[in-house]
């Protein structure tokens, strides 16, 4: 369950939330929508662990999440907008780097992980294949493997349609779907609201249940 109280944030004295609480149960999918600029980003990367918060607390699995921008390791994996996959590595390569280098994986359990999310993902057949060979749809797909990889608690995308068309979308939706049936807890921030619907999680409105 990840437990967030009173998380606060501001930009150079603007507020950008200053009470926001949230709670997600494992296996639930919770959808964040929002109009633009009302820090749904900030959230997810002060959630990331790569933007410090002023105040609150967060928690997973009653375990405390550090809030100082600073934290490594991989309870939260976060795909965001542009995916940062690495360019000059295969989506194999892509997919294993990270539990080899720094989850530090036996080389048996990274192959083990990285053929079925190659499966799970439908990447077998671009397995040997660079970023830039990639469709949008398939690069976010490598990007889900790579953060499925490191066994994260929570899985929070970033607009995970912007860009996609109505098939990669569905194919989204798919795949959030069979991660909730193997129990994956997923947070996804989204302007799109039929998205949004046929997701059919928990709504959680940026607008009205944030204090600002
Ligand atoms: N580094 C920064 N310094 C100062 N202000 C910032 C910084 N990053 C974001 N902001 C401001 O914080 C507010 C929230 O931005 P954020 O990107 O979190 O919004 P958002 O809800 O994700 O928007 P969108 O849906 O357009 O991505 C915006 O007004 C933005 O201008």
């Amino acid at each position: 369950m990840l437990e967030i109280k009173n998380l606060a944030k501001t930009y150079e004295g603007r507020t950008i939330f200053k009470d926001l609480n949230l709670t997600i149960d494992d296996g639930e999918i919770l959808t964040i929508v929002g109009p633009s600029g009302i820090g749904k980003t900030t959230f997810l990367r002060i959630l990331a662990g790569l933007l410090e918060a002023d105040t609150g607390t967060m928690s997973l699995d009653g375990k405390a999440l550090a809030l100082d921008g600073n934290r490594s390791g991989a309870d939260v994996g976060v795909i965001f907008q542009d995916f940062n996959l690495f360019p000059q590595y295969t989506v194999k390569e892509n997919i294993e780097l990270a539990p080899k280098l720094v989850a530090k994986h036996t080389p048996a359990a990274v192959e083990a992980d990285s053929e079925r999310l190659l499966m799970e993902m439908d990447l077998t057949v671009q397995q040997d294949q660079y970023p830039f060979q990639l469709s949008g749809g398939q690069k976010q797909r490598v990007a889900i493997a790579r953060a499925l990889a490191m066994h994260p608690g929570i899985l929070a995308y970033d607009e995970p349609t912007s860009g996609l068309d109505e098939a990669s979308t569905q194919r989204v939706i798919d795949v959030t779907k069979e991660l909730q049936n193997t129990g994956v807890t997923q947070l996804i921030v989204t302007h799109d609201l039929p998205f949004a619907a046929a997701l059919n999680g928990r709504i959680f409105d940026f607008a009205t249940d944030v204090e600002r």
